[in-house]
């Protein structure tokens, strides 16, 4: 069974990326499997190292979308890609917009070792 650590580096992490394809997104939720049974309507990837990532969770706490208190805010601005659905988009074929961005990040971190298990926001 996948942990959620490793959940969140599949559908978050692509440190090596991002190619500034406009197809990135269309490839990337496929290979990273976010398209089976429905199309993701939104997935953030972010192209900084899994270490930096991780760091965030050494922040402050704030408080997540759902009103939990365990989230973190990073202190950085960092790389990312939004993955959004287009209108046109039809499951089996996803179909996604891919915008880069450079935004502060927003995750949910849990458990021992205390790590990102969800991705909250970009600001
Ligand atoms: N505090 C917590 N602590 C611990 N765990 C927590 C906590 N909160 C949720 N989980 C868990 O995380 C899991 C999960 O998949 N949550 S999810 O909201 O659907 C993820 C969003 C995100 O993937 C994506 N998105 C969204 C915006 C954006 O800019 N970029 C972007 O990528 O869209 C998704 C839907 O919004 C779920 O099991 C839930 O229980």
């Amino acid at each position: 069974k996948e942990s959620r650590a490793k959940k969140f580096q599949r559908q978050h992490m692509d440190p090596d990326g991002p190619s500034n394809n406009s197809n990135y997104c269309n490839q990337m939720m496929r290979r990273r499997n976010m398209t089976e049974g429905r199309c993701k309507p939104v997935n953030t990837f972010i192209h900084e190292p899994l270490v930096d990532v991780q760091a965030i969770c050494l922040q402050g706490n704030i408080t997540c979308k759902n009103g939990q208190p365990n989230c973190h805010k990073s202190s950085s601005s960092m790389k990312i890609t939004d993955c959004r659905v287009t209108s046109g988009s039809k499951y089996p074929n996803c179909d996604y917009r891919t915008s880069q961005k450079e935004r502060h990040i927003i995750v949910a971190c849990e458990g021992n070792p205390y790590v990102p298990v969800h991705f909250d926001a970009s600001v």
